[in-house]
């Protein structure tokens, strides 16, 4: 198994978690005892987690917690099926119940001048059949979350919403990014603005776009995608007050991801100083909606501070939407060595530098001078960083970058090629989305050499890594990473 060089073990005493916290909601606490009996009663089998913090409740909390501590329970928490059933009956309305159908209102079934470059029956056919997919995945949070939001842990968004669908009933940050592009090839230009001013929502007022839609999704959030699906939107459509909303929100989110503990500072071997951007959640508990995996993972750690440490990586790594991948374990053998914090990812920062470039295009279309030169700067300084700090000649790869534990915004790092992650990841690759580095020939000959020799690319897609890890326990179900 790969391990990471000897500087970056962890120190051997002291509590190394740092970081904020966000508070959680008593309903999201409680509904995680209720999970937590729920898998004590009907046992690990096909047993999800998040079903039981999805749950919306039929009456005032107190009066279901007094409900919940009289149940009849054994020694070991379990209450008896027909009990516990007939509990959750009479308390609680279903998950996903809170969400309603809403017909899009920009859905026809074959769009005029849809993929005009489509031409095979067989595959037009497939196509269409996934375009109508936008009608399942359809929603709108229905009157009951906004009239008692304090029964629901789904939060109020202002307009309807397109979710991922299965266990995932809420509206998710970067899985909002691939949905707006295939929303735009089906040209429903006012679905896609939905989903925009929802994420805008979301930002006026936690000040980050969060993870998910979900009280227990407050304390992180995901890849900052949100600038690329508001230019994208834009270039289609020419909606300049989409735009004009887009910006004041797009400036917080700016902040939110480089300031604080998302921001670490390096200075490389020619001693220019840099700043880049890593992931960091603001809590170091189980996460709610896994929190009975987050804990058997746990109990093989010993003390209570390690705890904190592996709880703040795994919602770090929830953050980075890779959950889970060997690209974040010290040791690919060992899940307790999960260490994101301790990670300059590249994929994160370069969609930072194209939330920064997309700015300084949008600041100069309403007009704004101040901020496009400002947001030009802070770009022209980011690629510098990312130049020195993650790209590697001989490889023809960006490579994440290790930092001690436990650093702080305020620290300076000394750059160190060792501390470069030789491993090869799809992240290594995403630099060539922008234009910025896609536009230099010598550059993509050498990444596109590097891409069909790394053994990522197969025959159905690319894989994230090389590390056939075996599988990583998750709500129930098993990732391959
Ligand atoms: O498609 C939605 C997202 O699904 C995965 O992550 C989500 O589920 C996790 C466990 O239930 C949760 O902890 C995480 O915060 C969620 O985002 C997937 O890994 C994500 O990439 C994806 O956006």
């Amino acid at each position: 198994s790969e391990t990471v060089p000897k500087v970056m073990s962890k120190p051997a005493t002291g509590n190394f978690d740092i970081g904020p916290v966000v508070p959680t909601t008593p309903l999201v606490t409680f509904l995680e005892r209720v999970q937590e009996s729920a898998l004590a009663t009907f046992g690990q089998k096909d047993f999800d987690p998040k079903l039981y913090v999805d749950l919306s409740l039929k009456f005032d909390l107190s009066a279901i917690v007094t409900a919940f501590h009289k149940l009849p329970r054994n020694a070991t928490g379990s209450v008896s099926i027909p009990d516990f059933k007939e509990f959750m009956h009479e308390y609680f309305d279903g998950a996903g119940n809170d969400l309603v159908y809403a017909e899009p209102p920009d859905f026809v079934p074959e769009p005029d001048g849809f993929l005009p470059k489509v031409k095979n029956p067989q595959v037009r056919a497939w196509a269409l059949e996934v375009h109508a997919l936008w009608k399942n995945l359809s929603r709108r949070v229905s009157c009951s979350v906004l009239d008692r939001p304090e029964f629901h842990t789904l939060l109020p968004l202002p307009g309807p919403v397109v979710i991922p669908g299965s266990r995932f009933r809420e509206v998710y940050y970067w899985d909002s990014y691939w949905v707006i592009r295939g929303l735009l090839v089906s040209k429903m230009y006012k679905t896609a603005k939905a989903i925009v001013t929802n994420l805008i929502y979301l930002i006026d007022t936690y000040g980050y776009v969060l993870n998910g839609a979900r009280a227990y999704y407050t304390n992180r959030s995901q890849p900052p995608l949100l600038s690329a699906m508001v230019y994208d939107i834009y270039n289609r459509t020419g909606d300049l007050d989409l735009v004009k909303k887009a910006l004041p929100a797009l400036l917080k989110e700016h902040q939110f991801w480089n300031s604080g503990i998302h921001k670490v500072n390096v200075q490389d071997d020619r001693g220019r100083n840099h700043t880049l951007s890593r992931y960091y959640a603001m809590w170091n508990k189980p996460r709610p909606e896994s929190s009975t995996i987050d804990k058997a993972h746990a109990s093989k750690l010993l003390n209570a501070s390690e705890k904190e440490q592996f709880y703040r990586e795994l919602a770090s790594i929830a953050e980075s939407g890779w959950d889970f991948s060997t690209r974040w374990m010290r040791n690919t053998s060992d899940f307790t060595t999960l260490a994101i914090t301790s990670i300059l990812p590249v994929d994160l920062n370069i969609f930072i530098l194209k939330m920064e470039l997309d700015i300084v295009s949008m600041a100069q279309i309403v007009g704004d001078n101040k901020t496009a030169e400002s947001f030009l700067k802070a770009a022209q300084a980011r690629k510098a960083a990312i130049d020195s700090v993650f790209w590697n000649e001989e490889n023809g790869q960006w490579l994440d970058y290790w930092i001690s534990n436990g650093t702080s915004s305020q620290e300076c790092q000394r750059w160190k090629a060792s501390n470069q992650n030789n491993n090869t990841f799809a992240s290594n690759f995403v630099p060539i989305w922008i234009d910025l580095f896609n536009s230099d020939t010598c550059i993509v000959e050498k990444v596109r050499k590097s891409f069909q020799s790394s053994g990522l690319l197969g025959a159905a897609g690319i894989a994230t890594s090389l590390t056939r890890s075996g599988t990583f326990l998750t709500a129930g179900r098993h990732f391959n990473t």
